[in-house]
């Protein structure tokens, strides 16, 4: 007989954190294999004769209540099973809190929520917290259960808070079912993680042996109704690798430790106003190297908008539309980054060429399947508008080398721009002269503050129901200046080293792709992949935000931001998160590098957090995933999870509804994805962004919008979440104009 691996059928509400459980699930329970259903794919009459096949289930934590059939699906009827369909189950959070429900229990709210808080629990030594010594768990709940005295529910663990004594753990007296109320697999979870579930599995065992009970011997058909196992990943038109070879990058080298970005992007025409321009301008620490594209009237731009079926590729003034088919557009732009693969560029570089450009907030809301606000959604501009860069220069801020390459055979170019480049640096040194605010008296338009205090309040009453343990608020302001004469030139150009003087910032960025022109100073990268083979993917999110100003010092900001429950708990929480969007694809190797420390930019201190996670090798069989994995990395983790709250899914709907505007460019992405393979994206903040259409070039008046908000947590004041919105929008609209 051959002895087949566990396998555990984890039930997911809604990615509140679920692949965090299922890595750490496979950690503690041997050789086991994780299938993952949503808690409404099946009715618990269709899962019934699947339920034979798995060793043991885990009913995974979620957003809302357990007296809700729609927060819960199919769990509530899991603790009813008929005595033949019996098996071991595991509840974390709205798990425990269901199996405690169906047995009698109370649910009520907490007097004080706990969301990516830290509590030490006790508990009474029970076999499932065998050789389990002091356990500090985090949290994540607003609602708690009280079990009924005298039922079959027995508590082994508990905490006693503010709300006096909670109930932290649970099993039933007669059948296989047990449950915790706090996280196991947060990251800052000590002692109750992979020991507890460690337990459950012996115990599952005992209770399976004991009862005579085994799995039934695997069968495909039940493969194709409950899916892949984790992590797993369809490559719906994975292009085979290209037989004729890839072509080679031509670069060149300079030292020209002077050559400041912006002279480059003078040099390469940013000035007319009229055509694209694209430059990612590492403009603080810890940004490192400038990409400048020298686009040409050939260069292929790339647009598409949310639902439609079709890509649209312009060169110049041609424009012609392909329709997506059985694609969809992540699909699409990964076959075409496969056609564009090429080799031989400078190793020291992150950047060969390739696509780099903007994807809304939208586009990553459709991702994740929550339909559009269509009271807010205007759709009038592209929610992906990227351009296909040949020829680009790159300068490495730390050695002062500068790169001038192409994807062009034979490409007189790099000459030339050398030539150009050279003879710029012995002629001047200096930089361009840095716009200035304007004196144009724009007009600012603040969001409403009465509004924005309610909507801060409804977040927090929503919060206090379960929905959400996080949401990142945000309204949207927008500048307007009377329009200037050309012959001032490029004035959104201008505008941009305003902001880069103002603001100096790691992913500062200047993109005008028609209709959409994006100035950015924003500190926080959101996705890079590091070039194949075995690529890293790194993300720094940011979450925790001080003013800085005179008496702020680097240690006042840390006692403000590392030395408070709050801010500490903000950033945990997207780190928890980010780490579940990485586990979905990776699989188990994913490691919180850096957690909570203290980064100074221009304006303000942040608190920031470094996530990586890596590819097992082999992990998807013989396919060669370099470029579709890529981009359904950054399908699967938009929009960032720093914009939106946890868990992501629920919080991006309630946000739908707190919300006046459609997010578009800002809360999106911007940045590259390079022929080499690798690519980087930024979270679009502290940016603003203006389009070129009907509304904007019929008036005498420029436009200019942007978005800032914050993360709403329990713990929030209103006034200041308020306040921090403003310093926020400050280190924007201050380029333009005197403080708001
Ligand atoms: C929402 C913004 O920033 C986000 C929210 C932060 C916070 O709550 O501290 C910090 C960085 C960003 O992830 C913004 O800049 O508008
Ligand atoms: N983390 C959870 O599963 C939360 C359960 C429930 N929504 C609560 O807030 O209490």
């Amino acid at each position: 007989m051959t002895i087949e691996n566990p396998r555990v059928l984890l039930i997911d509400s809604y990615d509140s954190f679920t692949f965090n459980l299922a890595s750490l699930c496979k950690q503690s329970i041997p050789n086991c294999i994780i299938y993952i259903i949503k808690n409404d794919a099946f009715t618990i009459p269709e899962l019934l004769p699947f339920l034979s096949f798995f060793s043991a289930v885990i009913v995974g934590p979620g957003p809302g209540s357990p007296e809700n059939d729609q927060d819960v699906g199919l769990i509530k009827d899991l603790w009813n099973l008929p005595e033949r369909s019996l098996l071991p189950i595991f509840g974390v959070c709205l798990g425990l809190q269901s199996l405690s429900v169906a047995y009698g229990a109370q649910l009520r709210r907490l007097e004080v929520v706990k969301h990516g808080q830290i509590s030490r629990i006790q508990h009474a030594e029970d076999a499932l917290f065998d050789g389990v010594g002091m356990v500090d768990a985090v949290r994540y709940h607003s609602l708690h259960v009280v079990p009924v005295e005298g039922g079959p529910m027995e508590e082994l663990a508990w905490t006693e808070d503010e709300n006096g004594h909670v109930v932290m753990a649970v099993k039933h007296t007669v059948k296989p079912f047990w449950a915790v109320q706090y996280h196991p697999e947060s990251v800052c979870t000590r002692g109750g993680g992979l020991e507890v579930i460690q337990n459950f599995w012996r115990l599952a065992q005992d209770w399976s042996r004991k009862v005579g009970r085994q799995a039934t011997t695997w069968n495909n058909a039940v493969g194709k109704a409950v899916g892949d196992p984790w992590p797993c990943y369809p490559f719906p038109s994975a292009q085979p690798t290209p037989s004729e070879p890839r072509p080679t990058v031509t670069t060149a080298v300079l030292d020209l430790p002077h050559m400041a970005a912006e002279t480059v992007c003078e040099f390469f025409g940013v000035l007319d106003e009229e055509s694209p321009f694209v430059c990612l301008d590492s403009a603080a620490q810890p940004g490192r190297f400038s990409i400048i594209g020298s686009l040409m009237q050939t260069s292929l731009q790339i647009t598409h908008f949310v639902g439609d079926a079709f890509i649209t590729l312009m060169q110049g003034r041609h424009s012609t539309q392909e329709k997506l088919g059985r694609r969809d557009v992540w699909t699409w732009l990964g076959d075409f980054m496969a056609r564009k693969r090429a080799c031989g560029g400078h190793q020291d570089i992150p950047f060969w060429g390739g696509l780099i450009g903007l994807l809304s907030y939208e586009l990553g809301v459709h991702s994740l399947n929550v339909l559009l606000n269509q009271d807010h959604r205007k759709g009038q501009h592209p929610d992906l508008n990227l351009i296909f860069v040949e020829r680009s220069v790159v300068i490495d801020s730390t050695t002062g080398r500068v790169f001038v390459q192409s994807l062009i055979p034979d490409d007189s170019w790099i000459a030339d721009t050398t030539c150009t480049l050279l003879s710029a640096s012995q002629t001047s040194k200096s930089i361009p002269p840095s716009g200035k605010p304007s004196h144009l008296n724009p007009v600012v338009r603040l969001p409403d503050k009465s509004l924005y205090l309610a909507r801060i309040h409804e977040a927090k009453e929503r919060i206090f129901a379960g929905d959400s343990y996080e949401l990142c608020l945000t309204a949207r302001t927008s500048v307007s200046f009377p329009k200037v004469f050309p012959i001032f030139g490029s004035t959104s150009w201008r505008r941009y080293q305003a902001l880069r003087t103002k603001n100096p910032a790691p992913y500062s960025a200047y993109i005008r792709l028609h209709p959409t022109t994006l100035i950015s100073s924003s500190p926080e990268r959101f996705l890079s992949t590091s070039r194949p083979p075995n690529p890293v993917f790194h993300l720094r999110p940011i979450k925790g935000t001080v003013r800085k100003g005179p008496g702020i010092t680097r240690a006042v900001a840390e006692e403000a931001l590392v030395g408070s429950t709050k801010e500490v708990a903000e950033n945990l929480m997207i780190v928890d998160l980010i780490r579940h969007d990485l586990h979905a694809i990776v699989g188990e190797d994913v490691q919180v590098k850096q957690f909570c420390v203290v980064e100074e930019y221009e304006t303000v201190w942040q608190l920031v957090s470094v996530i990586e996670g890596r590819l097992a090798p082999g992990i998807y069989g013989a396919s060669d995933p370099d470029s579709q994995l890529g981009w359904e990395m950054l399908k699967r983790s938009l929009p960032p999870g720093s914009m939106t709250g946890a868990p992501k899914k629920r919080s991006v709907e309630i946000l739908q509804t707190l919300e006046d505007h459609e997010r578009s460019i800002y809360s999106g992405v911007f940045g590259y994805w390079c022929v080499g393979g690798g690519s980087d994206w930024s979270v679009t903040i502290r940016s603003c962004f203006k389009f070129e259409d009907s509304s904007n070039s019929s008036s005498d008046m420029e436009h200019w919008d942007m978005g800032a908000g914050g993360a709403i947590t329990a713990l929030s004041n209103a006034d200041a979440e308020w306040d921090e919105m403003l310093v926020k929008l400050n280190s924007v609209v201050g380029a333009f104009t005197s403080c708001i």
